[in-house]
């Protein structure tokens, strides 16, 4: 188990170090675009699951979709904290 902003800063070693077989490293080099469309694909997950699937298949999903949102923060340099600043 980690924090958000545990798997942020993992991530953000992991675009620097790529490691091999790393699939954030995958997806950062699939670029935003394609980050972007899997994005859209999870934040459907989360709703179909939310609307039809059990509270852990719900909170699995929105994990998911919490990481491909933070692949795209870094895929765009954007900090944890420039996004704190809206909440
Ligand atoms: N938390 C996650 C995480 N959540 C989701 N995913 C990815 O998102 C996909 C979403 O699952 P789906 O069931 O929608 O998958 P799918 O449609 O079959 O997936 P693909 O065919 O698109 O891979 C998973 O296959 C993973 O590739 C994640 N990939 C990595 N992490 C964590 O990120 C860190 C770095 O991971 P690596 O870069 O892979 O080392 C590690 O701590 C991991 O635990």
């Amino acid at each position: 188990m980690k924090t958000f902003e545990q798997l942020y800063a993992e991530l953000a070693e992991k675009a620097v170090t790529r490691p091999e077989g790393s699939g954030t490293v995958a997806a950062l080099d699939a670029g935003v675009h394609a980050i972007g469309k899997k994005i859209v694909e999870e934040a459907a997950e989360v709703w179909m699951a939310a609307e039809y699937e059990s509270d852990e298949a719900a909170a699995e999903e929105i994990s998911q979709l919490l990481y491909h949102l933070q692949v795209m923060m870094v895929a765009r340099g954007i900090s944890v904290d420039d996004v704190y600043r809206y909440l």
